[in-house]
């Protein structure tokens, strides 16, 4: 049978969509209909487990899986041997620590002696041991928010992105306490034909999130105004300059990342830039 690695993926909740989304953006292609726990590439030598999240760094670490994809949060709970191989940026979140929305909070001390309900009992302890605090944890496995409300808990743990939960449970957040996105890990014994598989994918997904914080950038200016012009958007090695029809004018293609494009919008249209155009790229290879 040809050599081929295995990836770890959640089935389905916060990660899989945008998981499975960057695969397929690395021209990896695959069919994972419902309900399938397994599936093979017919372009690209890896074949998927659809997994929860809790597994896939164990199912990692013990070589069940070669590499996978998981929240930082996971990974740290469950201490398991891996590699971080790359942030991926996605499934942005942190861990925090909230309490009912109005009762006082003099600091960390407020949870001395308290009751904390969590899923993530090895992190929070680890926050609470480094901050000196010595409090009860209570281990839940989901809806932590609602602990507070049905006398469970005095305050909790949890995930939180936009804070919509912790809101709507009655809750205020206190402390952020852990930041996480989603990254790749590998198991760190990986075989050479192994690691040159997972290289030929870094190397994709390292194509197409270069694409995504870049765009390509095409303008008219005056002649007289270059210079400047591409001193601001000096592009990859540099932009490329061409003439256009109408005398003492060229248009000025570059690349540049977007954030950078918007610091310098100003001084370009200062500069005498105009027709503007900001396009979009697919996969960039610097
Ligand atoms: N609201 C959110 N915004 C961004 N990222 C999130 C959010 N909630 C969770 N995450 C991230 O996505 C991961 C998976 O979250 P999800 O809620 O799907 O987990 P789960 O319910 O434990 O799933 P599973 O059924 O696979 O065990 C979390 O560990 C965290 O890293
Ligand atoms: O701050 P917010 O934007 O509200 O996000 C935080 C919530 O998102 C996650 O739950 P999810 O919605 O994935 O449901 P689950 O707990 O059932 O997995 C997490 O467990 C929090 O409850
Ligand atoms: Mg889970």
């Amino acid at each position: 049978m040809e050599n081929i690695i295995r990836i770890a993926v959640q089935k389905s909740g916060r990660l899989s969509d945008d998981s499975l989304g960057l695969i397929k953006e690395c021209g990896v292609k695959f069919y994972n209909g419902k309900g399938k726990l397994k599936a093979v590439s017919h372009n690209f030598p890896i074949e998927f487990l659809f997994l929860r999240d809790d597994d896939i760094p164990g199912y990692v670490a013990d070589g069940v899986a070669d590499i996978g994809i998981v929240g930082e949060n996971e990974l740290a709970e469950k201490e398991s041997n891996v590699t971080v191989l790359k942030k991926l940026g996605f499934s942005k979140c942190r861990l925090s620590l909230a309490i009912p929305k109005g009762v006082d909070y003099p600091g960390l001390s407020f949870f001395e002696g308290k009751n904390i309900a969590t899923s993530y009992p090895k992190i929070l302890q680890n926050y609470l041991t480094k901050n000196g605090v010595n409090a009860e944890i209570h281990e839940i496995s989901g809806s932590v928010e609602i602990a507070p409300s049905i006398g469970l808990a005095e305050g909790i743990c949890d995930i939180v992105s936009s804070g919509s939960t912790l809101m709507m449970n009655g809750l205020q957040e206190v402390e952020k306490i852990f930041k996480s996105e989603a990254v790749l890990i590998g198991n760190p014994n990986l075989k050479d034909w192994q690691t040159e598989i997972v290289e030929k994918l870094l190397f994709r997904i390292n194509a197409v999130q270069e694409g995504k914080s870049n765009k390509y950038v095409l303008l008219n200016a005056p002649n007289e105004s270059l210079d400047k012009i591409i001193g601001l958007i000096p592009g990859m090695r540099s932009p490329t300059i061409l003439p256009l029809a109408q005398s003492g004018w060229s248009s000025v293609h570059s690349v540049l990342n977007e954030d950078q494009f918007w610091e310098n919008i100003e001084e370009l249209r200062a500069a005498g830039a105009e027709g503007i155009l900001v396009v979009p790229i697919e996969k960039m290879i610097v």
